[in-house]
């Protein structure tokens, strides 16, 4: 259904493809799951396929695209609009209409279906993706995860035989991520809708790929632990790896397109080229088994990290996998001490009790929706806290009341003794940092090089300040590059350095792991843990519960508005499967959370 033929892509101004050459097909019916790190060019493949590259981005397209037999390189997206729904990485840059209902319907309207066809369809995608209830509302209105819906929802309507999505569960909360997962893999095993679909958070995705198509050269997963002083600390990092390569490499040595999704099928077995800089494509892609090409992936999800510590053959894509294959690892673990409460930062006693902001009974009503309601919470000096809670909760409004950037209905909010919303932006900068949901919204300079000279500035810190978090984040950022063009990956580490630059008492970061890969979010990781001790105070809005895990001390949970559960992340996470990391529920009722802690206790 999809084919790739000997496929690369410059963009303009690199000097070099955004990928390893593509050579794979996709058959009709399966899921494709594109696994990459960040900035592998995952996004710059999928917009092959709608045909955004080359006809939108610039860049040159080397080889053949086709889609249900059309060459994407001589249809314009338009003329692929019947076959192809597409959802990219920022909904709001493709919204079309104002409200959910009519965003919904918009797809249909342009194919020109029946208006009976088109008014059932939209009420079963109100259903299907819950947005019933948000069905009038204004698209403006809405939080992320509630837009990432919305934009789901829009190309499922018109039931394209082709699905593309970049990172379609980024926003989505677990529960909501399991049920659009689970409405994909019924379009794909019931009317045989072939998707392709990138995503970093492979922990929820990998048990419903059908293939695995690996953006990322063979050689990259040494090189890639082997990187930095940093990565001493990635999951799984060490020789453990090259044991289990051969599996995998024998799974890509056939060639042709296998239907029936079991084992491994495609192409890619030309000899790997050195990665680089140059003007050569690095190295080929390979398409396969799930279980084979994660074996030998640089990014793979807790739940393979655990089963090659393990020693686990095959290694186990799903927590029910390795659930049954746990009972001699819970045995070797059973008398280990138990990890320390709090997973991160050592607690240091000078900075421990000291408040940085106090929000206390505060109500928050947007355009008549309560968005907040009677919340209290004090933010302590060295402490991490896990905002949690479904879309919509109240968590971004949170964050962004702590920057002042609303007026409290009701209530107070304190930020180092100052009342937020009355406090000029510069002085407040001294005191809060915010990374937004959308690092775009932080973003104005012409340049990576630019970005990073202004926030040195703009913080007095030493010249190169910025440009060294943003390398230690995510290495092989260019600085010639014009933010807009950063992959999301990229974008974030950058806007995070930003912020990080001014070294707030009180630092918040909204959604900070959309776009990053596994060993970036490791470094991000290390890097926050070094800031709690160094006594700063964080707050992460997160649905990523891995991360959460790793991270935070305290866990709250706001449900509508309101706080559900506040206590210390052991507890609050395995109290819900659905915030339960997976090293949790594979060893449950074991204390374990992470890999980390396991390998530490082994
Ligand atoms: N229009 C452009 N001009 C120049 N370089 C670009 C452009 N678009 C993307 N790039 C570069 O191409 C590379 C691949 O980007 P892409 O967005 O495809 O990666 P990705 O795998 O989707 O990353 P992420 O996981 O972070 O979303 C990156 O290095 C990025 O900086
Ligand atoms: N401008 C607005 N007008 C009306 N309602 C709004 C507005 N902005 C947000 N809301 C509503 O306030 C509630 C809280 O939104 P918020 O963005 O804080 O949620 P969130 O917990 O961060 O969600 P997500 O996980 O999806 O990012 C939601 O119901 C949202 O639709």
């Amino acid at each position: 259904m999809i084919t790739f033929e000997q496929v690369s892509v410059v963009h303009d101004g690199a000097d070099g493809p955004a990928f390893p050459v593509v050579d794979a097909h996709i058959p009709e019916g399966e899921l494709c799951l594109l696994v990459g790190p960040s900035g592998a060019g995952k996004s710059t493949l999928l917009g092959t396929v709608a045909g955004l590259v080359p006809h939108f981005t610039g860049g040159t397209l080397r080889g053949r695209v086709t889609v249900a037999g059309r060459d994407t390189r001589t249809h314009k997206p338009r003329e692929l609009a019947d076959v192809v729904g597409t959802v990219g990485q920022d909904p709001l840059a493709h919204f079309v209409t104002d409200t959910v209902e009519d965003e919904l319907a918009y797809g249909m309207e342009s194919l020109g279906l029946p208006p009976g066809t088109m008014r059932r369809r939209v009420e079963e995608t109100l259903d299907l993706l819950g947005l019933n209830e948000l069905r009038d509302r204004p698209i403006a209105s809405l939080s992320g995860g509630q837009q990432q819906r919305v934009a789901i929802g829009s190309v499922l309507t018109p039931h394209p035989r082709v699905l593309v999505l970049d990172e379609p569960t980024s926003a989505l909360d677990p529960p909501a991520a399991e049920e659009v997962l689970a409405v994909l893999q019924r379009l794909v095993h019931d009317l045989g809708t072939t998707v392709l679909m990138a995503e970093h958070r492979l922990e929820r995705v990998v048990q419903y790929a059908d293939r695995v198509l690996l953006l990322a050269p063979e050689g990259e997963r040494g090189r890639d632990r082997a990187a930095g002083p940093a990565d001493a600390d990635i999951p799984g990092s060490g020789a453990a790896g090259s044991a289990t390569a051969g599996s995998a490499t024998t799974g890509s040595a056939t060639t042709g397109s296998g239907t029936s999704g079991s084992g491994a099928s495609g192409s890619g077995a030309t000899a790997p080229e050195p990665a680089g800089g140059g003007a050569e494509p690095r190295g080929t892609a390979r398409i396969g088994d799930p279980a084979a090409l994660l074996a030998v992936s640089p990014v793979r999800p807790p739940v393979v990290e655990l089963g090659e510590l393990a020693g686990w053959d095959p290694l186990p894509l799903s927590v029910r996998d390795a659930r049954r294959r746990a009972d001699t690892l819970r045995r070797r673990l059973a008398d280990r001490p138990a990890p320390a409460a709090a997973p991160a930062a050592a607690d240091s006693p000078a900075t421990e009790a000291r408040p940085v902001a106090e929000v206390s009974r505060l109500g928050l009503v947007r355009d008549r929706v309560t968005a907040l309601h009677e919340v209290s919470l004090t933010l302590h000096a060295g402490r991490t806290t896990a905002l949690m809670g479904r879309n919509g909760a109240g968590k971004s409004t949170l964050l962004n009341t702590l920057v002042g950037m609303h007026r409290p209905s009701s209530g107070q909010v304190s930020v180092g003794g100052r009342t937020p919303h009355r406090t000029r932006p510069a002085e407040l900068l001294r005191h809060v940092g915010l990374v937004p949901q959308e690092p775009r919204d932080l973003l104005y300079a012409e340049t990576v090089a630019r970005e990073c000279r202004t926030a040195d500035a703009d913080a007095d810190a030493a010249p190169g300040t910025c440009r060294a978090l943003v390398s230690r984040l995510l290495p092989g950022v260019p600085d010639s590059t014009h933010p807009r063009d950063l992959s999301e990956g990229q974008r974030l580490a950058l806007a995070l350095s930003i912020v990080l630059t001014a070294r707030p008492p009180l630092l918040l970061l909204d959604e900070p792991t959309r776009g990053l890969d596994y060993a970036a979010k490791s470094r991000l990781v290390l890097l926050l843990r070094e800031l709690a001790t160094q006594g700063h105070a964080i707050v992460l809005a997160t649905h990523d519960v891995e991360l959460v895990a790793e991270l935070a001390h305290r866990v709250v949970v706001l449900a509508q508005g309101e706080t559900v559960a506040d206590g210390p992340t052991d507890e609050v996470v395995t109290s819900s499967p659905a915030y339960a990391p997976q090293v949790s529920k594979i060893l449950a009722p074991q204390p374990w959370l992470t890999v980390g802690q396991v390998r530490e206790a082994l």
